[in-house]
């Protein structure tokens, strides 16, 4: 049977969401993969960069414990094989099987569209699924969730050195000598950490500051932290160009700062981290008119904006490739809200009128969350001050010293770590919360709670928090805040 009520096109975390919401309400789905399922962050970004990083959180945690013997230097194979175990070194059975067991059938090979609720299936990435084209048909919609792909600067020399992507760097079997990494955003100073605990000498070459995206004192402590874990870190700096004379050679980087002063660092590997972009370029969007070179931006059903017309929406997108977010967590909320807004327009019973409506992905808007999971974590949630600013939004900004209350105390003598939350100045409701500190990934979902609660500050004066646990920081952040 080629025809089902909806095709999801791509099988990351994203994709399978969607399909098993719109399974659950009462579809039949088929769901079209060019190269493993679980998708990008299975097996070459969120869990194999997270258990590239554990290690040396961990032993940072330990370190300078009173009564904890010092702990050595990481072992780098056993943390590489670890991460092999985590990601099944390749191997997408186990999620095959899930998808089979939720009743979702699988369809190897490339999608793309091929007209208004029609999917054509040809050999995916690695060469399987249909070698001859299969033409799948939607009764109700199609969804598409294709990710998004690293973006490479245009820099003379860049291609020809064979640079390192976020897939390079988190597949690695091996620790390089010397890594340059250009780029300090997420990818940048994620890597940066895992890189020189594992070993590497490390260079970060950013042309503004650190985690630009966060509070500015969220990357400058990420700066300092770096710095103290022995990485070469150059801000305001850019790459001129990269030059590698054969293989087997180191890459030769000429950077310029702010002044446009050139000098050279090198290292055995380049990464590039520089961004990524919607993975729209081969999904068939030209058969239906739309832009393969443009976001699919979405409205708050998920459908996606440009191909609304009358009558229900037939296409569907969600995950990196609407360009609202790119994070896992966000984009699998958005794939929630599809699914279950595609099986509502089916059944002919949307009701998506309460402004808490789970057919609406209203918590992309004021309430995204991210945690970087460098040393000292960023966690935020909500808007920054600079996002305030851009609203004129009146808000008053409340910090406190993490490292004072009394459980940081008792969880590391030299625990250091910042909170910062924004409130409405009229509303009197945070509107954004920032926690800079060990674990502090920890902290947010707290926040995001009060975020998306609405809760009153004169209200979650009420919210006793336990001692002594770091969590006691919002005693404190109330208490600043004049209650
Ligand atoms: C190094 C790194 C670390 C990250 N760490 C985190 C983290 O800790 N936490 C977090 O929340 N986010 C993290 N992210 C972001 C996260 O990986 C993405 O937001 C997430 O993978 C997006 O999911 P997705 O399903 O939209 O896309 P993807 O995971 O990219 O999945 C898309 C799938 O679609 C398939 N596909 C694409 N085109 C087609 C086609 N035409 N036909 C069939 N199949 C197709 C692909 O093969 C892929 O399997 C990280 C990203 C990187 C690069
Ligand atoms: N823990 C997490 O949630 C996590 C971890 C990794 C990645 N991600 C997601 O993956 C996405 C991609 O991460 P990323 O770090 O590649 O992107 P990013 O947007 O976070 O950072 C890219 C950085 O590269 C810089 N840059 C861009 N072009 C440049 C150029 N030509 N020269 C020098 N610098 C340049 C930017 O100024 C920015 O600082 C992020 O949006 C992030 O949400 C999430």
């Amino acid at each position: 049977m080629d025809t089902f009520d909806v095709i999801v096109i791509g099988a990351g975390p994203v994709g399978e969401n969607a399909a098993d919401r719109a399974k659950r309400g009462g579809l039949s789905v088929a769901i079209v993969e060019a190269e493993l399922v679980g998708g990008e962050c299975s097996y070459w970004a969120c869990m194999p960069s997270k258990t590239l990083l554990r290690p040396g959180a961990a032993r940072a945690a330990a370190t300078g414990v009173p009564g904890v013997p010092q702990v050595g230097p990481l072992d780098a194979a056993a943390v590489l094989a670890w991460r092999d175990s985590v990601t099944g070194e390749g191997d997408d059975s186990g999620q095959e099987e899930w998808l089979d067991s939720a009743g979702i059938t699988l369809v190897r090979g490339h999608g793309r569209i091929a007209g208004v609720r029609t999917v054509e299936v040809t050999a995916g990435e690695r060469g399987d699924g249909a070698q001859a084209p299969r033409t799948l048909t939607a009764t109700h919609a199609v969804v598409v969730a294709t990710g998004s792909v690293p973006v490479l600067p245009d820099i003379p020399g860049l291609v020809e050195a064979d640079p390192w992507t976020s897939r390079d760097a988190t597949a690695a079997d091996a620790v390089p000598d010397s890594l340059v990494i250009l780029g300090g955003g997420v990818v940048g100073c994620e890597m940066a950490t895992a890189y020189a605990d594992l070993g590497s000498r490390v260079t970060l070459v950013a042309r503004g500051g650190l985690l630009g995206a966060a509070e500015p004192f969220a990357g400058a402590a990420v700066e300092q932290s770096l710095r103290e874990l022995g990485v070469d870190v150059h801000t305001g700096s850019s790459v001129v160009r990269v030059a590698r004379a054969a293989r087997d050679a180191d890459v030769a980087v000429t950077i310029a700062d702010a002044s446009g002063t050139e000098r050279e660092v090198a290292g055995t590997e380049i990464l590039v981290a520089t961004g990524r972009t919607p993975r729209t370029g081969d999904v068939g969007l030209g058969s239906i008119g739309l832009d393969p070179e443009a976001p699919l931006a979405i409205d708050d059903s998920t459908a996606v904006i440009a191909a609304v017309g009358d009558g229900d929406p037939w296409l569907y997108a969600c995950g990196d490739v609407t360009g609202r977010v790119a994070t896992t967590h966000q984009g699998k909320y958005q794939a929630r809200v599809c699914g279950d807004v595609i099986a509502a327009r089916a059944a002919g019973n949307e009701d998506a009128e309460h402004p808490w409506s789970p057919l609406r992905a209203t918590a992309d808007h004021g309430a995204q969350t991210q945690v970087v999971f460098t040393r000292p974590q960023v966690a935020w949630v909500g808007l920054t001050r600079a996002a305030c600013d851009a609203a004129d939004l009146a808000v008053d900004e409340v910090a406190v010293d993490l490292g004072g209350v009394a459980g940081a105390g008792v969880t590391h003598p030299d625990y250091a770590g910042r909170a910062l939350v924004l409130v409405d100045r009229e509303r009197r409701v945070i509107v954004g919360a920032t926690f800079v500190g060990p674990d502090a990934g920890e902290m947010l979902h707290a926040a995001t709670i009060a975020v998306v609660g609405e809760v009153p500050m004169d209200r979650l004066w009420h919210a006793v928090p336990a001692f002594p646990t770091v969590s006691e920081a919002w005693l404190r952040l109330a208490e600043a805040y004049g209650l």
